[in-house]
C-alpha cells in the first residue's frame, strides 16, 4: 500500500517556520492536489515528501516506511517539474531511458518501458527526436514519459503545466487525467495555481495558506462547504460574495444586518451568544437568481453589466456601502446599468461565517 501519512511536518528555513505541523493521511492510489496563494507552502511540501528539502519536524511514511532519511532516489516516487528538465543532447527515447538505465536495468526491460510509457503519451513518433524539436507540452510529456518508466509508488508533479500556452495547458491537463486513469493504483500529489486543474482532477484538494492545512476535501464538498472564509474566497471563480455586518438575529433562522440598514435572512442557525456579533454572510455569484417575486434575498440596482455571450455578470449596489455584489446569470439578459432587481437564492446555497471566519453551517 502505497499511502502516504504525514504526521506533524514541519519545515524551518533558519529561525523561520514555513510549513507548520501539517497531519494528512493520503490513500494508495488518490489524485491529491495542493492549492493555495504564492507562498503557503505547497512546493516546499511535495518537495519534503520528494526528499529535496529536510524535514525539520514530524514524520513522514511512505507505504508504512518512516522515510526521514530516506534518500530520494530510494523512496519510490518520481517528480514532474514545471520547467521540464530534460537532457538537451539527448532524445526523447534516451531522456526517458536514462533514470532505467543507471539503474543497470536490462535493455529489454528498458525498451518495453519506454515503448509502454510512449504509447500512453502518444509520443511513439517522437522517440528520435531532441528535446529541442518538440513543442513545450511534448517535452512536458516526454518529462512525465521518464517518470513512469520508473514505476513509481508515487507521482509527485509541482505546476507541471504552468510553463505551456492556454489550449497546451488544456490538452495536457486531459492526457495527466487519463494517466490517472490507467494507472489506479499509482498514488499522485500535484501542486498547482490553477483552480480548473484543482478542481477537474483532484481526488481530494488540501488547502493550505501560511504554512497551515485550511481544508482536505473533493473538490465539491470544498465548493459547497468552505469551513471557513478562506477557502470560501479561495475556491470558486469568480469568488464567492463577501459582505460583513452584525448578526442581528440568533437562533434556527439568524438574519444578518449590514451596514445601510439593510438585512437579510439566512436561515443558518446561530447561537444566541452571538447576538450583535460581527459576522460575514457569503453567496457565490452564479447562486443568486434574478427574481420578481416577493421572496428575494435582497433588491438592488445594477452599476455595471459585463454581457460575455456565454453568461451575464452584474455589479449590483445598495446592499452594503462599500463592495459591489456579483451576480453571474447563465446566458444574454437584456439588462442595463441603473435597472433595479431583485435576487433570490437556494437556502442551501447561503453561507455564513463567525467573527474568526468560521463557518455556522454544521
Ligand atoms: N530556500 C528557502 N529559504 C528560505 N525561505 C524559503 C526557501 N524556500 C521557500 N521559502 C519560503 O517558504 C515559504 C513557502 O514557499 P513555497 O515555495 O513552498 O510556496 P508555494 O506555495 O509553492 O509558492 P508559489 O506558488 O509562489 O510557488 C515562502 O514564504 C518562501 O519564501
Amino acid at each position: 500500500m502505497a499511502g502516504l501519512k504525514l504526521r506533524d511536518l514541519k519545515k524551518s528555513y533558519g529561525s523561520v517556520e514555513v510549513i507548520h505541523g501539517v497531519d494528512l493521511d493520503i490513500q494508495q492510489g488518490e489524485f491529491i492536489v495542493f492549492v493555495g496563494p504564492s507562498g503557503c507552502g505547497k512546493s516546499t511540501l511535495l518537495r519534503m515528501i520528494a526528499g529535496l528539502e529536510d524535514i525539520t519536524a514530524g514524520t513522514l511514511e511512505i507505504d508504512g516506511m518512516v522515510v526521514n532519511d530516506v534518500p530520494p532516489s530510494k523512496r519510490g516516487i518520481a517528480m514532474v517539474f514545471q520547467s521540464y528538465a530534460l537532457y538537451p543532447h539527448m532524445t526523447v527515447y534516451d531522456n526517458m531511458a536514462f533514470g532505467m538505465r543507471i539503474a543497470r536495468e536490462s535493455k529489454e526491460e528498458i525498451d518495453r518501458r519506454v515503448r509502454a510509457a510512449a504509447d500512453i503519451l502518444q509520443l511513439g513518433e517522437y522517440l528520435d527526436r531532441l528535446p529541442k524539436a518538440l513543442s513545450g507540452g511534448q517535452r512536458q510529456r516526454v518529462a512525465i514519459g521518464r517518470a513512469i518508466c520508473r514505476d513509481p509508488k508515487v507521482f509527485l508533479f509541482d505546476e507541471p503545466l504552468s510553463n505551456l500556452d492556454a489550449a497546451l495547458r488544456v490538452a495536457t491537463r486531459i492526457e495527466i487525467a487519463k494517466l490517472n486513469e490507467s494507472m489506479p493504483d499509482t498514488t499522485m500529489i500535484y501542486v498547482t495555481h490553477d483552480q480548473v486543474e484543482a478542481m477537474t482532477l483532484a481526488d481530494r484538494i488540501v488547502v493550505l495558506s501560511r504554512g497551515y492545512i485550511e481544508q482536505v476535501g473533493p473538490p465539491m464538498d470544498l465548493y459547497q462547504r468552505p469551513e471557513n472564509l478562506f477557502v470560501a474566497q479561495f475556491i470558486g471563480s469568480p469568488a464567492m460574495n463577501i459582505i460583513p455586518g452584525t448578526i442581528e438575529k440568533t437562533g434556527a433562522n439568524s438574519v444578518m444586518s449590514f451596514a445601510g440598514g439593510k438585512s437579510v435572512g439566512t436561515g443558518i442557525p446561530v447561537p444566541d451568544s452571538d447576538k450583535g456579533k460581527q459576522a460575514s454572510f457569503g453567496i457565490r455569484p452564479e447562486d443568486l437568481v434574478v427574481t420578481t417575486g416577493d421572496d428575494f434575498l435582497f433588491e438592488g440596482t445594477v452599476s455595471i453589466v459585463e454581457a460575455l455571450g456565454e453568461v451575464t455578470l452584474l455589479y449590483i449596489n445598495d446592499l452594503t456601502e462599500d463592495e459591489p455584489i456579483l451576480a453571474k446569470l447563465p446566458g444574454h439578459h437584456e439588462i442595463k446599468r441603473g435597472d433595479k432587481l431583485r435576487f433570490k437564492a437556494d437556502q442551501s446555497k447561503l453561507h455564513l461565517f463567525d467573527g474568526n471566519g468560521k463557518t455556522y453551517r454544521r
